[in-house]
């Protein structure tokens, strides 16, 4: 139920004539706060936004948000009927079938009431980000109206600059050309007069015909606002009163030779404002890349709104139950064979990415079967803004942390369920093209694994906040709290596990940490994807930063912050140690002692013994060695094989590695794909042509590779006599297995497996071994953890071994709190001993 009522009933019917002509069919929002209107015109060329606060009417109403659908021209002509000085009361019902205006003479000697149908609207809302902009002049109205009243009679299109001492329109048509330069007259902070405020010259030109007819709001407002950056829209505001305000925002004229522009999109409002989201992070980057200055949107932290006031209502934190989570359990995986729904659903989701995403510029992520096409274009942190989303992330610390645990863990369950269903094909495309997988490894990492890390991550946090102190002394009561770290985390992940990069930022979160997220630069879209799916899911804005930018300096400017308190790190071990290095080096800086998780790399093997069930051991090498293409930290990369069943292990081996298929994205029966990007591909084939020139190791499968269209490298394998060869020592990333007929140590302890059918020999490797690997697997592949099953973690040179996907990493992200409260007062402060 909507109640209206505005003594100065003019007000309205100003508003009403102000929008007319620009407004055909709008959804007005009556809400509990106020009413609102946001429309654009069929062109996308301008959009129209209008508040009208409760509190600037007499009586208002309003019980729950009510849109409205209103025909402009229709409610143009009732209101008319309002006679200036009427009072006017807007009256509409929950149904939304029709809206009462009643107009009421001073003296109410005169009521009219008029019954307005109303109309069902499917209109398209754009969320306006919240932007600075380089130039922002205020002005008296009747001035603007002046100029575009008097430019338009010599051309269609003004030019506007500003300098410090006056705003400058220009115009140009056949019939010769004009300029009015209005001069600035008072101070910024001053409301009469002209006031020009600037950060940087910005040179705009905008059609004078919208303009003209956003003047018919003058009569509403002595002043108006106009704000413009080049390359943006601009914003003409006219205040009412201390009541709301109209915003017209209209898109530059767009130069037809400037078509590669990022922001030329043929003058597209909606797209412009779409597209200021979607660099809402690192829009000055772009600008400065465009050589423009759209001035300083300040990222997603403006885009959040205040934090949810879970701190400063003391009712809204209070949680009246222990709540059970729902049970979980392991995502069921699809099988993707042919003719299967999901293959179908896939396979359109690839085409469809193919189709919308490929841009002909500004290109950076590619697809790595394919590199002449580019997944996605991405804009780059500055140290500047990385210090920006810092304060985001700290100011939406305090609401994130009081947020019951049951409403944080609400949102990963939903995150989890969204992308079992509606996100789960485009995320895998995005990590097929962008990242290389094929159907079913896409599946284990981008649908599977990060479902599972969200909803076990959830079991982990509720059985950890459980655990409370057993006991208690008489009169008091122990417990335990579990806060977040005092600062924020930075999550930093790889390329090769879309899985990973969410994990890294959300196990943090779930905990209550704000997180500061830097993806890999080969797996964007993918890890953005996952941002956005948290986003959908409610995480609060700030809580997860997504922050893409150059490896050194945005850690950097990540690892310098005297509020850093931990660093969720996997990739390599040379770049975890550099950050190990730079955190300690810093020591003094910092607030707290930040934790390091790191999981890195790792040189995987298969031990064979001679009592192993020999195809077993060849199939699951070949999987472990050459599913997506020996880029997991996991892979298989040395096999020792007793010389007693070599020839039966080689001859096994070179048959069914000549029968492996390589393709890329859509070729859904290829075993093999390409490796991620050109640095991958030519690390990998040093290391191949070392081999080949080698005396001691022999190449005896692959060997082969091909750049030519995308990163395709053979399965290779090597055979050497030199235990301590290269390649069986150092962390290759790429389809390459060396085999040797002894065993050696190695500095790194991830993964190995021990192929043996005597129970002896398991025994006795399980114990020798124990040290060598931090998942251990018996007559399985190497690779393959899955979470609630095997926790995934190694040791050595390979990590902290802080095991992802389970409590024991969930534990890394809390600072307990012991907690002691004595319910019997002290008589005396002397102890019994002293009497
Ligand atoms: N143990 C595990 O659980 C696990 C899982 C996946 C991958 N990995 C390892 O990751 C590596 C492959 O992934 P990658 O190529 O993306 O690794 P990488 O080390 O090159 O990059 C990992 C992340 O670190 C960033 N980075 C690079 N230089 C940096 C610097 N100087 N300071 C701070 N950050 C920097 C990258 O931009 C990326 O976001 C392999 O070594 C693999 O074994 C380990
Ligand atoms: N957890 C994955 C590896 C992740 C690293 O790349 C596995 O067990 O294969």
């Amino acid at each position: 139920m909507l109640e209206a009522r505005l003594a100065q009933g003019n007000v309205l019917k100003k508003v009403i004539d102000s929008l007319r002509d620009l407004v055909n069919e709008a959804n007005f929002e009556f809400t509990p706060s106020g009413i609102t209107l946001q429309s654009m015109d069929s062109a996308h060329v301008i959009l129209v936004s209008l508040l009208l606060r409760a509190d600037g009417f007499d009586n208002y109403r309003c019980d729950r948000t009510i849109p409205v659908g209103i025909n402009m021209a229709s409610l143009s002509k009732i209101i008319r009927a309002a006679a200036n000085d009427d009072a006017i009361t807007l009256r509409a019902d929950d149904n939304g079938e029709s809206l009462n205006l009643i107009f009421e003479a001073p003296n109410a000697g005169r009521v009219s009431d008029y019954e307005l149908k109303l109309m069902d609207l499917d209109v398209e809302q754009v969320a306006l980000p919240d932007m600075s902009y380089d130039v922002t002049v205020r002005m008296p109205s009747e001035e603007l109206q002046r100029v575009c009243r008097d430019l338009s009679a010599v051309g269609e299109s003004v030019t506007i600059n500003a300098t410090k001492e006056s705003i400058n329109f220009g115009v140009k048509g056949e019939l010769g050309s004009g300029s009015i330069a209005i001069r600035s007259t008072a101070p910024v902070d001053k409301k009469e007069g002209v006031s020009i405020s600037m950060r940087q010259p910005a040179d705009v030109s905008f059609s004078l015909k919208f303009l003209t007819q956003f003047t018919k709001a003058t009569p509403l407002s002595e002043t108006v606002r106009l704000e413009f950056s080049n390359e943006c829209p601009m914003l003409v505001e006219y205040p009412i009163g201390d009541m709301g305000y109209i915003r017209f925002y209209l898109a530059p004229k767009v130069d037809d030779d400037d078509e590669d522009k990022m922001w030329s999109v043929g003058g597209d409002i909606r797209d412009m404002i779409y597209g200021l989201w979607d660099t809402v992070y690192d829009l000055r980057e772009i600008c400065r890349k465009l050589g423009t200055r759209a001035g300083n949107i300040t990222p997603s932290l403006k885009k959040m709104s205040p934090p949810t006031a879970y701190h400063t209502s003391p009712t809204s934190a209070a949680l009246l139950g222990h709540f059970s989570l729902p049970a979980v359990q392991n995502e069921p995986m699809k099988t993707y064979a042919p003719n299967s729904v999901e293959r179908i659903e896939l396979q359109k989701a690839i085409k469809e990415m193919q189709a919308t995403i490929f841009t002909k510029n500004l290109a950076q992520q590619e697809v790595c079967a394919n590199h002449k096409n580019m997944l996605c274009t991405y804009h780059q942190a500055s140290p500047e803004l990385v210090n920006e989303a810092i304060d985001g992330a700290m100011k939406a610390k305090a609401g994130w942390e009081a947020m019951p645990f049951h409403e944080r863990a609400a949102i990963f369950l939903k995150a989890a369920d969204l992308l079992s269903g509606p996100y789960r094909y485009k995320m895998m495309a995005a990590t097929i093209l962008g990242q290389g997988k094929n159907a079913w490894q896409a599946e284990i990492d981008a649908a599977a694994e990060l479902i599972d890390f969200w909803r076990f991550n959830c079991a982990f946090a509720a059985q950890i906040y459980s655990e409370q102190p057993p006991k208690n002394s008489p009169g008091t009561w122990n417990r335990v709290e579990y806060r977040p770290l005092e600062g924020f985390v930075v999550a930093i992940s790889p390329f090769n596990f879309t899985a990973i990069g969410g994990n890294l930022s959300s196990a943090p979160a779930l905990m209550g940490n704000v997180v500061l997220w830097k993806p890999s630069s080969s797996a964007i879209l993918s890890n953005y994807i996952i941002h956005n799916v948290l986003m959908e899911a409610g995480l609060p804005d700030g809580v997860i930063q997504f922050i893409p930018g150059p490896s050194a300096s945005t850690a950097d400017a990540l690892l310098n912050h005297p509020a850093l308190a931990g660093v969720h790190f996997t990739g390599s071990t040379d770049v975890f140690k550099k950050i190990w290095k730079q955190v300690g080096n810093n020591i003094d800086k910092y607030h707290s002692y930040p934790r390091l998780v790191g999981e890195t790399g790792g040189k995987n093997f298969h031990f064979i013994h001679e009592s192993a069930d020999l195809p077993n051991a060849v199939y699951n090498t070949i999987r472990s060695a050459f599913e997506y293409q020996g880029q997991k930290c996991s892979a298989c990369s040395r096999v020792y094989v007793p010389d007693s069943i070599w020839p039966q292990f080689r001859e096994l081996l070179q048959t069914e590695l000549g029968t492996i298929t390589q393709g890329g994205a859509e070729e859904f029966t290829a075993f093999s794909g390409p490796v991620v990007n050109r640095a991958a591909f030519d690390k990998i084939r040093s290391y191949i042509e070392f081999a080949r020139d080698a005396k001691d190791a022999k190449i005896i499968a692959g060997g082969k590779y091909n750049d030519s269209r995308g990163y395709f490298i053979e399965p290779t394998v090597i055979e050497t006599t030199n235990v301590e060869f290269k390649t069986m020592k150092e962390e290759i990333f790429g389809p390459v297995l060396t085999l040797h007929i002894a065993a050696t140590g190695s500095t790194y302890a991830l993964t190995g497996s021990i192929f043996a059918k005597d129970r002896n020999i398991i025994s006795h490797a399980s114990e020798v071994l124990r040290h060598a690997a931090g998942n251990f697997y018996i007559n399985d592949k190497s690779t393959g953890a899955v979470v609630g099953q095997q926790p995934f973690g190694g040791a050595r040179q390979s990590g902290t071994n802080d095991k992802a996907g389970s409590a024991l990493n969930l534990y890394r992200w809390v600072s307990p709190r012991s907690i002691k409260e004595s319910f019997v007062p002290l008589t005396h402060w002397s102890y019994p001993s002293n009497q």
